[in-house]
């Protein structure tokens, strides 16, 4: 798609979300999120071989939390292969990113690595032989990497916010420790965790960041093309833990949230696409950053059940 057309269907689509009255709630269990303003949009658009276009409010950071988990597992995939599936698995929970429920009823193996309780024990495979700064770092790496950007950073407030108050969490990482699904003592593998949920991105290095997936001539190779088919099946049948089914209705492409308001959506062989809005749906997905997807895929027709725009 020519540039023009494409940036005014992105001009199109920020104007509807700013005119969207109802926003959402932002994420308030953590406090540094809680204060985040909710009244924000933005919108980019990576190609590999094209500027990076954008709309709204592109450059100002944000907290990318559960997107994080994209890049977290294609290092654990890279550091142990097949052996990660040992620990997890690769359904859809139908349940809330944080839910303890299924860990007991299953005996400790997560649904998949995009629930928080999967998303630990990916996190604690990265930990395996390593420091605990080393494999925090090689994450780090890894987003820069696929980003082109060694400017992005952890906030580390946010991260020391969680430490603070994630409950949740710590009883998700004991439960997998009392069932020896995890290595590392709770305290480390979550500081990793947080560490790597409070890596900061604007909408513009999120989509570059994302490009490695797409597998476009030019985009940065980072997994093999086999992998890369992998993740996305993942993002789509659970990025959106138990809104995945709603977003692959409304979007029909794979996509990771996070509950800063961040969404990594990728058009295969086409684009990578990031939206942040901070107001979440009931499902801790950006609610604007979800409608707004909606809008793009049925302006552009980017989809991967069909390729007519309409
Ligand atoms: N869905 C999310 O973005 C959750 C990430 C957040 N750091 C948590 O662990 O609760």
């Amino acid at each position: 798609m020519e540039e023009d057309k494409l940036q005014r269907i992105l001009d199109q689509v920020a104007d509807a979300a700013f005119a969207t009255a109802d926003k959402g709630r932002v994420a308030d269990y953590i406090p540094e999120l809680a204060a985040v303003d909710p009244d924000q949009f933005a919108i980019a658009v990576a190609r590999p071989g094209h500027p990076t276009l954008t709309a709204g409010r592109a450059q100002k950071a944000f907290s990318i939390q559960s997107v994080s988990k994209v890049f977290t597992l294609a290092v654990a995939l890279g550091k142990l292969g097949d052996r990660l599936w040992n620990r997890v698995g690769r359904e859809p929970s139908g349940q809330a990113f944080d839910s303890v429920i299924l860990l007991e009823q299953e005996k400790g193996r997560p649904r998949n690595p995009f629930i928080n309780a999967g998303a630990i024990v990916t996190t604690d495979a990265v930990l395996e032989g390593s420091e605990p700064k080393e494999a925090l770092a090689a994450i780090l790496r890894f987003v820069r990497e696929a980003a082109g950007d060694d400017a992005i950073h952890i906030n580390d407030s946010v991260a020391q916010s969680e430490i603070a108050t994630g409950h949740r969490n710590f009883a998700l990482a004991h439960y997998l420790l009392s069932h020896g699904n995890l290595q590392h003592p709770p305290e480390l593998t979550l500081g990793t965790y947080f560490h790597q949920c409070a890596i900061e991105m604007n909408c513009a290095q999120l989509a570059d960041a994302g490009l490695f997936l797409t597998a476009c001539d030019g985009a940065p190779r980072m997994v093999s093309p086999s992998r890369i088919r992998r993740i996305n099946a993942l993002m789509m049948t659970c990025g959106h833990y138990d809104g995945s089914g709603d977003y692959a209705y409304r979007v029909g492409l794979p996509g990771k949230s996070g509950v800063g308001g961040g969404i990594l959506t990728i058009a295969p062989g086409i684009a990578s696409i990031a939206v942040w809005a901070p107001g979440l749906n009931r499902y801790g997905n950006s609610k604007l950053g979800t409608e707004a997807m909606q809008r793009l895929t049925d302006l552009t027709g980017w989809s991967v059940f069909g390729a007519a725009a309409g």
